[in-house]
């Protein structure tokens, strides 16, 4: 062994036993590794270190099982070639394991670079090859510089290599890129250059790899600086039409590790865009259109501080039709369906969510609309669907607070034959399978039992569904809209509703405004008044003051109450229309003046569809009598007295739920 190999052995020994000389440099990276491969690998740096080569079916096997990442990286590596070549440096790649699958040299160098292993094949692996450019970028996780004598062997110090790592966007390392040549100077600073531009392309070759994996889902990304934002960003963020987090790039990954840690959860996948950025799916929308990127600047909850993005829509294949087309269409002119557009004359809120509502119409985007009890959310889920592409589809509408909760289950998932006995013995399809291509209204959604959460849950990100006793899901396709008159964000802090859920329902939130903020009352008067005139064959006149009556009351009832007291008006009016003395009393009274909120349990003063009543101020109203004779001649079942009466089950439920009816089944008792 020659005089300078002698030096190297001993300045790697003594610095692995700690001992490092004050004329030493310490890079506490490289004596990391000296350590290592003396204590962990037992290897000697005194040893002549031979180039390990694989077997060319094991490289094989490697190549084939990382095609897209291999096709990606050489295109980089061919460009960062070029940069190099005339330096002298060689191209090397490798997978996870240190195994090198591809490789661009130079040929005047190609004996000497075989020499000392840098060709196909050749594994450099810490615990193999000592300390070296490629290995210990594996172990740290880092871009590095491993020149000359910073090798664990001796015979290795001639080299010179700088490596950066390739992560995966699911954060599984892929492998190494390295960028290697004879060395040439002592000084570590000549390979700064080498180092920039391994990590430059590393990048490209990473952020490039992310694109391609995520080209279907969208995709987000965010920099600092606005005029570079469309052509290169500092992070990458893909994520599903409902806005739940699919991949990071690693600078993304490394930015969300300031969010608290989810307790069994991936640290990235599964997360929603509004805990990162106070935006919602809309927003997105939004900023995929904005043209100018000063305008698409994202506030982050993460570290408080504002981003540029830039959106990256997805590219799907439209059904039935083979080429592929931009998921996003222009939306800003979508003229607004005459089932929307019906809902609100000049209301300035009302407006809005129509064009917005419009917008998401078309979008397998799950809408939550939230509103208090009586604005309308049901009618507007409705309308939503009229105006959509669906609109000759199921639209199938569930209130998860008016079935049992003991068949709610069965209601919605369905069951297959011989899953119960009796009546109920033959099967049954669920209400999720028969919404199938169309809408699925899930109202009160804050009242569905946390079992049916996961299970449903289960179905918006799977798109299947496994009814009772059966072996195989079904799948589905479904839009869900949810609404609910509870703060979710409450319930989720209570510990009642699962915050996953809550994101894939809410791919865009409407909020619809209380009959009290509209400007639109009038309107929505002679709408009501008409339709209701119509199915009671009257004709639907108000005197002025009967309307300025109507304008003076607060509505805690909304739009429902409004109804039934037009209802209730033109039961008692003659020809001559509604009078003031035909309104009910409490109209006339004045209400009370506390607006209900959000929280509040639901108001609901009248009934849907109650029989003019000769009095309001019974302590039960008529119609409740009369759907308790009802459903006590048809022995309590559900389904005979919605037939009877023309309404589907759920309103049967729900005026139970709000009469305060309990079935004797329920209440434990049998019916007679
Ligand atoms: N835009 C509208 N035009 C006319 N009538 C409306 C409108 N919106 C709601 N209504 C009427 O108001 C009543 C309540 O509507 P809906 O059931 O949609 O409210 P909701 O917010 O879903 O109530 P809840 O929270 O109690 O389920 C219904 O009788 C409906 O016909």
């Amino acid at each position: 062994m020659s005089n300078s190999s002698d030096l190297h052995v001993d300045r790697v020994l003594r610095a692995a036993s700690g001992v490092v000389p004050s004329s030493d440099t310490p890079d506490s990276l490289i004596h990391r590794s000296w350590h290592r491969c003396y204590h962990q690998h037992g290897l000697d740096p005194a040893d002549c270190f031979d180039p390990c080569v694989e077997s060319a079916s094991r490289v094989r096997t490697s190549r084939e099982r990382m095609e897209e990442y291999l096709q990606v990286a050489r295109s980089g590596m061919e460009q960062l070639f070029k940069h190099v070549v005339d330096l002298g440096y060689v191209l090397l790649l490798t997978d996870a394991e240190g195994i090198t699958i591809d490789y661009i040299g130079n040929d005047t160098w190609a004996r000497d670079a075989q020499r000392f292993g840098l060709y196909l094949g050749a594994n450099w692996q810490e615990h193999i090859a000592g300390t070296n450019g490629i290995g210990t970028c594996i172990q740290e996780q880092t871009a590095l510089t491993c020149h000359s004598a910073d090798h664990f062997y001796a015979n290795n110090t001639g080299l010179s290599c700088s490596t950066t790592p390739l992560f995966h966007p699911d954060g599984r390392l892929m492998g190494v890129l390295d960028v290697s040549a004879q060395a040439q100077s002592d000084a570590r600073e000549s390979q700064h250059l080498a180092l920039h531009l391994t990590r430059l392309y590393g990048r490209m070759i990473e952020d490039a790899t992310f694109m391609r994996h995520f080209r279907d889902r969208w995709i987000l990304r965010l920099a600092t600086n606005w005029a570079l934002v469309d052509v290169t960003g500092d992070m990458l963020l893909a994520f599903d039409a409902d806005g739940v987090l699919l991949g990071a790039s690693a600078a993304a990954r490394q930015w969300l590790r300031a969010l608290p840690p989810r307790r069994g959860a991936d640290a990235v996948v599964g997360r929603h865009l509004m805990d990162l950025f106070d935006c919602t799916m809309d927003d997105i929308w939004r900023l995929a259109r904005a043209p100018d990127a000063m305008e698409r600047s994202l506030l982050s909850l993460v570290d408080q501080r504002s981003y540029f993005s830039s959106v990256i829509v997805p590219r799907v294949r439209a059904v039935g039709d083979g080429p592929l087309r931009e998921a996003a269409e222009p939306a800003a002119s979508v003229p607004v369906g005459a089932a929307l557009r019906r809902l609100a004359g000049e209301d300035r809120k009302m407006r809005a969510l129509q064009h917005q509502a419009q917008r998401l119409a078309n979008r397998r985007i799950n809408i939550l609309i939230q509103g208090e009890t009586g604005s309308g959310k049901e009618v507007f889920a409705r309308a939503l669907h009229e105006s959509s592409e669906r609109r000759h589809k199921p639209f199938v509408a569930v209130n998860c607070a008016a079935i049992p909760e003991s068949l709610i289950e069965s209601e919605l998932f369905g069951y297959t034959a011989g899953t119960f006995t009796g009546a109920r013995s033959r099967g049954m399809k669920g209400l999720i399978v028969q919404a199938h291509g169309g809408t699925l209204f899930l109202d009160e959604i804050g009242d569905m039992p946390l079992h049916l959460q996961t299970r449903l849950l289960r179905v918006l990100s799977e798109h299947e569904v496994l009814p009772l006793g059966a072996e195989q899901p079904v799948r589905v396709e479904l839009t869900v809209v949810a609404a609910s008159h509870r703060d979710l964000r409450q319930a989720i802090a209570a510990g009642t509703f699962r915050e996953d859920l809550y994101y894939r329902l809410c791919g865009a939130t409407l909020l619809l405004p209380s009959l009290r903020e509209r400007q639109d009352l009038d309107y929505l008067i002679h709408l009501i008044l008409e339709e209701e005139g119509r199915e009671a064959g009257v004709p639907a006149a108000i005197s002025d003051e009967a309307m300025a009556l109507l304008r003076r009351c607060p509505w805690p009832g909304n739009i429902r109450q409004l109804r039934n007291a037009l209802r209730y008006g033109l039961a008692l009016c003659d020809e001559a229309g509604i009078l003031t003395e035909h309104l009910p009393p409490e109209i006339g009274a004045g209400m009370p003046h506390a607006a209900p909120t959000l929280q509040a349990p639901p108001a609901a003063p009248m009934a849907d569809r109650p029989a003019p009543p000769p009095a309001m101020a019974a302590a039960r109203p008529p119609e409740a009598e009369r759907l308790q004779a009802l459903l006590h001649a048809h022995r309590w079942n559900i389904t005979a007295v919605a037939a009877k009466t023309g309404q589907c089950r759920t309103t049967i439920y729900r005026q139970m739920k709000r009469f305060g009816i309990v079935s004797p089944v329920d209440a434990g008792n049998t019916p007679h």
